[in-house]
């Protein structure tokens, strides 16, 4: 259903939304349907309850780290829209949002291509033997075979690697090919793609029948080969992080986290334990970005039955990153992504033991932006 405004369209929107100014504005949103299009920048984590009931918005556009619940929304009763640029949905509660009549829009696979490159490239900054699949070509298994998992897969085969993929909720293929247990003891590198869920039950019934939270355990920690390269991009979560911490003491195994169990905090003691760490930026391309925004006004624009006007191939410099250039000179890697420069960024923020929140967040705040490799 659609619903037109016709006063000051006032938007709260978290201030590390990518081209906010760009995609909306008077021009770009309804072609002066509003009189004024009133814009509040706000940082992602102070977007809270006391907030959207002094400023009653008629549109929230958030990332990840604002939880939308009924607790931000208890004495707002002016929200009619909210878009998260993020493929994540895990922060917002869609069964409430639903009771009052609140549309929802994410931006799904928008840095599906970024997210794969992140991890291409931490497998081969580790493991740069990978490039020439010398006697036998590695084996990278798969868990989640939705955008992100299934473009990661293209590119492992276009590399010559098998691919070991289990996604109990999509139909068996090429990649969906085996069992979780098969994935977890038969593969050189894991890698989760899968959003973060919880148990289905009568109190939670829009939880999953395979729910993803500690899906990495012990248990499956103790049936992977020690020599098993574990990357994480997904969500912090998923992985049991005290049962990583003596999964790593104990066997020396190569870890790769780009998300955290208790992010925005991280403990030295875990961190000085893996062999690449990141603050949670593996989706942290222009394009990447750019495209959740775009996905996210388009959303907006079709909510409130206007054309949209704006498209962030207008707003791209150009990209020289070509994947051929890549397969063909692996040595260039490093500057087509130097993840070990985020990784030293992340390592210098350690005081007192850990990496406070507010410099976590500010390490993605001020993050320069990659370009994505062009196919
Ligand atoms: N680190 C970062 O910067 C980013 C992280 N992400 C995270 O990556 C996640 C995956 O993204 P997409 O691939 O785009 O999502 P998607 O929704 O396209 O695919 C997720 C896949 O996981 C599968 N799945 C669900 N439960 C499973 C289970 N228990 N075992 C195996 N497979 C299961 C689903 O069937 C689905 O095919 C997102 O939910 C988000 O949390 C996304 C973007 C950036
Ligand atoms: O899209 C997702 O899902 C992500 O994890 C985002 O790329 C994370 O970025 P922020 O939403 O935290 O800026």
């Amino acid at each position: 259903m659609t619903s037109k405004i016709n006063h000051k369209l006032t938007i709260i929107a978290d201030s590390n939304i990518a081209g906010l100014e760009d995609f909306f504005n008077e021009n770009t949103l309804g072609q002066n349907t509003y009189q004024t299009v009133n814009i509040i920048k706000v940082a992602g984590r102070d977007i809270n309850a006391q907030l959207v009931a002094k400023l009653q918005p008629d549109v929230l556009l958030i990332r990840s780290v604002t939880k939308v619940d009924a607790t931000l929304l208890a004495d707002n009763h002016s929200v009619k829209f909210i878009g998260s640029a993020t493929i994540g949905t895990d922060h917002v509660d869609q069964g409430y949002l639903v009771e009052r009549n609140i549309t929802f829009a994410n931006a799904a696979g928008c840095s599906k291509h970024s997210v794969a490159q992140y991890v291409l490239t931490a497998i081969l900054t580790l493991r740069p033997e990978y490039w020439q699949q010398l006697s036998t070509s590695p084996t990278l298994g798969i868990i989640g075979l939705g955008n992100i998992g299934s473009i990661l897969a293209q590119y492992a085969t276009d590399l010559g690697w098998q691919v070991l993929g289990y996604d109990p909720l999509l139909p068996a293929s090429n990649i969906n090919n085996a069992s979780f247990d098969e994935v977890i003891s038969q593969s050189d590198v894991i890698s989760l793609h899968v959003p973060l869920t919880d148990k289905k039950d009568s109190n939670n019934p829009s939880g999953s029948d395979y729910p993803t939270r500690h899906l990495i355990n012990k248990t499956a920690l103790d049936a992977m080969p020690s020599e098993t390269l574990l990357i994480n991009s997904a969500r912090g979560p998923v992985i049991d992080a005290a049962a990583l911490q003596a999964d790593i003491e104990s066997n020396e195994r190569q870890v790769v986290l780009d998300v955290f169990e208790h992010e925005p905090y991280i403990s030295e003691q875990l961190l000085s334990k893996l062999a690449i760490a990141t603050p949670h930026i593996a989706g942290y391309t222009l394009e990447g970005k750019l495209r959740g925004t775009q996905m996210v006004y388009d959303a907006l624009c079709e909510e409130f039955a206007v054309t949209p006007t704006q498209a962030m191939q207008q707003l791209l410099p150009v990209n020289m990153y070509l994947w051929s250039e890549l397969k063909a000179y692996p040595d260039r890697l490093i500057k087509f992504y130097d993840i070990m420069q985020d990784d030293r960024e992340l390592r210098e923020k350690v005081t007192n033991g850990q990496v406070s929140g507010v410099d976590f967040d500010q390490l993605r705040r001020d993050y320069h932006l990659r370009r994505e490799w062009q196919l």
